[in-house]
């Protein structure tokens, strides 16, 4: 587990001062996988820096199993730093080592012995699915290889957390599912907590338990995956959630609404139903329909015909349990967090 509380990072910049973290606090407990999302400067790489403390915090704790790193100095420092595997956006391998050497190389600084940091490497080589690539050198293996290798590195020393930084960023959409398979197959792996950080939504639907939003160095909004898209109003429900382009509105006519329903109601017929109770017919302009942490997700946008009030379908709407309320073509809370 993972326990961040109010960390502080400020960069003086001459008389200028950046607060590139601003009081961020997260908890992630071992077994679950958590996303941090944000657009460029909200403070990523910075959190990945204080979290590894390869940056020190300007205040702040960062937690593994209660062991305090921001307290620990010197050796107790590098130590403790081996709670934490890291993979980055690129594996960064050494090209003149095998792939059994680079994978052993932390075992290696920690003084294992070869036999049985052989050992552990061919163990490590099959959890990440490449067994008989340790003979091979980094220029024969593919970036999905590359960055598989990368994460049988990370997990050499068994840390308690597996920190991700954009680790599908430079693969195509393909190699990026199966490393996001692999990330999900360690889920549970001897109590490990998976924190990655990423602009992909893509990612956090597919492997994520929850999500936090970081905006100008603070979590903005946070929590499991399933509560914070259940809310309209919510920035994460927008940006995980999104409705697709479609006609813009005075091609599309009336007034538009959008709904949210989740779970056995994603698949009632509440529009319709809205429709006949208010003796009108609300069209379906777009829509998403997504299956998150096991609930599905239906997010429509519908146009009100002039004549009817939107007031009254949106309460009708929600007497049904969906969540709905006037919009507009393009909400201006998540311009920028989907690149
Ligand atoms: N060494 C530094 N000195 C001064 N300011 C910095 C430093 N590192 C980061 N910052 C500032 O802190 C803020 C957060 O930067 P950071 O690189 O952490 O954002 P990010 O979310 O990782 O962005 P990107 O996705 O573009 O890498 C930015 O305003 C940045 O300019």
């Amino acid at each position: 587990m993972i326990t961040v509380t109010d960390l502080t990072k400020v960069y003086r910049q001459g008389r200028r001062e950046v607060r590139a973290l601003d009081g961020v606090t997260l908890t992630v407990p071992a077994g679950s996988i958590h996303g941090i999302i944000g657009h460029s400067g909200a403070g990523k790489s910075t959190l990945v820096r204080c979290l590894t403390l390869l940056d020190h915090p300007t205040s702040g704790k960062v937690e593994i199993n209660g062991v305090d790193l921001t307290a620990a100095r010197a050796d107790a420092l590098r130590t403790a730093r081996r709670r934490i595997g890291l993979v980055f956006q690129q594996a960064n391998l050494f090209d003149s080592r095998t792939i059994a050497d680079n994978v052993g190389y932390p075992l290696e600084l920690i003084g294992m012995k070869k036999a049985e940091r052989d050992a552990k490497v061919a163990e490590l080589l099959r959890v990440v699915g490449l067994p008989d690539s340790g003979p091979a050198y980094p220029a024969q293996l593919s970036g999905g290889m590359r960055q598989r290798v990368g994460i049988a590195r990370a997990l050499a020393t068994e840390p308690d957390v597996l920190l991700f930084d954009e680790p599908t960023s430079a693969l195509d959409p393909k190699t990026t599912d199966e490393i996001l398979d692999l990330i999900l197959s360690l889920k549970g792996r001897d109590g490990l907590a998976v924190l990655v950080i990423t602009h992909e939504m893509h990612v956090v639907k597919k492997i994520c338990d929850s999500v936090s939003l970081l905006d100008g160095g603070r979590i903005v909004e946070s929590g499991p995956l399933v509560e914070v898209v259940n809310s309209l109003d919510s920035r994460l429900a927008e940006a995980l959630l999104g409705i697709p382009p479609h006609a813009p509105l005075d091609a599309v006519g009336g007034t538009l609404v959008d709904v949210l329903s989740s779970g056995e109601r994603a698949a009632m017929p509440v529009v319709a139903h809205t429709s006949h109770e208010v003796g009108a017919e609300l069209n379906i302009v777009a829509g998403s329909v997504e299956h998150l942490a096991g609930t599905t997700f239906s997010h429509l946008r519908i146009s009100v015909p002039p004549g009817t009030d939107p007031q009254r379908v949106i309460d009708v709407l929600r007497s049904q349990g969906a969540d709905a309320k006037l919009t507009t073509v393009t909400p201006a809370a998540v311009e920028g967090l989907v690149p």
